[in-house]
């Protein structure tokens, strides 16, 4: 039946189909990193990307003097791995040595402390029972078994042993939101307390950022001269066998592809927006719903003139704001001297907020927590403001991945497992170890495309030995070692 509905359905727009051996759909960091490695090994490709720009979850914009606003991605986390010049290292930094794009570092954060202060506690004082609660969660998830438990439980717990009053555990609480959750992008009730602190141990080092030119610098790299990527095409059903697939677009246009590499976030998979025939087997489905996808938006705004000490670097606000209930911290832009704030906020009650609707009452309120903050200056109206909006943006419907209370720990296996041996997943919600990170959507892209050269066997023979690109031969290098690996997965299964 499916088979003819494939055939049924490219008869009758058979003028406007295209045919490709690999059809990848979305031009985000993972989509143009496997569109370019594609490419070099000689393999025939086309993007198919729903807006009018490549980048997706990177993107940075000018201000009205030209100065670069990351919207998306803004901080390459990490210039080496744990080992260095190991396979850990993060392959954005080697991006940027390898191109020479100019890095700033982010320096030593200056806390200015909590806001709204507290004549009762000291930063100190909750720093201290941060650091303790953060043992005696490592301590009561080392052997926990399900059901999954989030850090919210663990504050909990965590008070009612040291008898805390309700502000010192609303105190920590809020600390432990801004440290943990605000990151995440999600609630501290939300996240799988266990699976992150075991996932988040490697460590990546400094956390640079390209200040000048914007985070946009890398995906603009990887997509400059393409001809094969087609913006504008909005994907809306895919028809897939294991033969072949046929891929419709809003506009009728029908892409027939041996395999289709499917990047688009997490939020636009739990949507349903495009539809799959057959429906995507139940194990991915489950994945697709247990897997959590957060809420993180950011606000810029800048001064002709900065009102605060340029020699204090970031200040924060953790505790929620009285009539909207959004959590936010803010940071002082001191590194190209423009004097901005970028303000961040996170979690399910950006989702319940019309975020674009609500502008000024929302600037309104980081003014009025500010001008609390800072009581003996009088703070001036900023003179722009730039504004994200993933989650109303039905391209992306969110940020980025975290580890659900809800999650399987191998559901982001499931996520990233190909369906029929034709449809393949990557981008960032698909990387078990560095989900959510713009490093850990390129490295699945790298993964998917060593399964379709080496795993399909997709790669022309000649193609091994007579590469005489050092680049090609470098990234081939790091493609076969992540086949050995598959091949190690494999022989563990078996
Ligand atoms: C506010 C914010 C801050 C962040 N900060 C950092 C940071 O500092 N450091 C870091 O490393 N990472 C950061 N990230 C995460 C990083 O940006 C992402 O992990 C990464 O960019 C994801 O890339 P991707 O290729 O997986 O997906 P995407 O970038 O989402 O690419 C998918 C593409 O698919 C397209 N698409 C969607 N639907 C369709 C359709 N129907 N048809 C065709 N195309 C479609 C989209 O337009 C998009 O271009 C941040 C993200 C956000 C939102």
């Amino acid at each position: 039946q499916t088979q003819s509905h494939i055939r049924h359905s490219a008869e009758l727009k058979l003028s406007n189909t295209t045919s490709t051996k690999v059809l990848i759909i979305g031009a985000g960091i993972s989509g143009l990193e496997a569109a370019r490695l594609l490419e070099q090994n000689g393999i025939e490709t086309i993007v198919l990307e729903a807006q009018n720009r490549t980048g997706g979850r990177v993107y940075s914009r000018g201000s009205k003097h030209g100065f670069m606003l990351d919207m998306g991605a803004r901080y390459i986390h990490g210039t080496r791995g744990s080992i260095p010049s190991g396979f850990l290292t993060n392959p954005l930094w080697d991006y940027t040595q390898e191109v020479n794009i100019p890095l700033c570092t982010t320096g030593d954060h200056d806390f200015l402390g909590l806001y709204p202060p507290s004549d009762k506690f000291t930063l100190a004082n909750v720093q201290s029972w941060y650091d303790e609660y953060l043992t005696f969660v490592r301590e009561e998830t080392r052997f926990a078994s399900l059901p999954n438990s989030s850090f919210a439980y663990y504050i909990d717990l965590f008070s009612q042993q040291k008898n805390f009053t309700s502000d010192q555990r609303d105190v920590l609480y809020d600390l432990t939101f801004f440290i943990i959750a605000d990151r995440e992008g999600a609630e501290l009730e939300a996240i799988d307390a266990k699976s992150y602190l075991d996932i988040t141990s490697i460590n990546y080092g400094e956390e640079p950022v390209i200040c000048d030119t914007g985070f946009m610098t890398i995906t603009n790299h990887l997509a400059k001269g393409r001809k094969d990527i087609r913006l504008k095409q909005i994907v809306s059903k895919v028809n897939y066998t294991n033969t072949l697939i046929d891929v419709w677009t809003t506009d009728g246009q029908v892409y027939r592809a041996d395999y289709v590499l499917i990047t688009v976030s997490l939020g636009v998979l739990k949507s349903n927006t495009i539809e799959f025939y057959p429906s995507l087997p139940q194990w991915k489905l489950n994945a697709i719903n247990r897997i959590g996808f957060g809420y993180y938006e950011k606000i810029y705004l800048l001064w002709e003139q900065p009102w605060w000490n340029f020699t204090n670097f970031y200040f924060f606000r953790p505790a929620p704001i009285n009539s909207t209930g959004l959590r936010f911290w803010v940071s002082a832009n001191k590194w190209n001297g423009v004097p901005s704030l970028m303000c961040t906020f996170s979690g399910k009650t950006i989702s319940l907020l019309k975020w674009k609707e609500n502008e000024n009452m929302i600037v309104q309120e980081i003014q009025d927590s500010i001008q609390k903050m800072f009581p003996q200056i009088a703070i001036p109206t900023p003179t722009e403001i730039y504004m994200s909006n993933w989650n109303e943006d039905v391209y992306f419907r969110g940020s980025y991945s975290f580890i659900s209370i809800d999650q399987k720990l191998d559901d982001p296996l499931r996520l990233s497992e190909p369906v029929e041996n034709r449809l393949l997943f990557a981008g960032e919600a698909t990387s078990s170890d560095n989900y959510g990170y713009s490093h850990g959507a390129l490295l699945t892209a790298r993964r998917e495309v060593t399964r379709l050269l080496y795993v399909y066997n997709l790669l022309p023979k000649q193609n091994i030995t007579t590469s005489e690109s050092t680049k090609t031969t470098s990234t081939n290098t790091f493609l076969l070692v992540t086949f050995l690996s598959f091949q190690l997965l494999i022989l563990e299964l078996g």
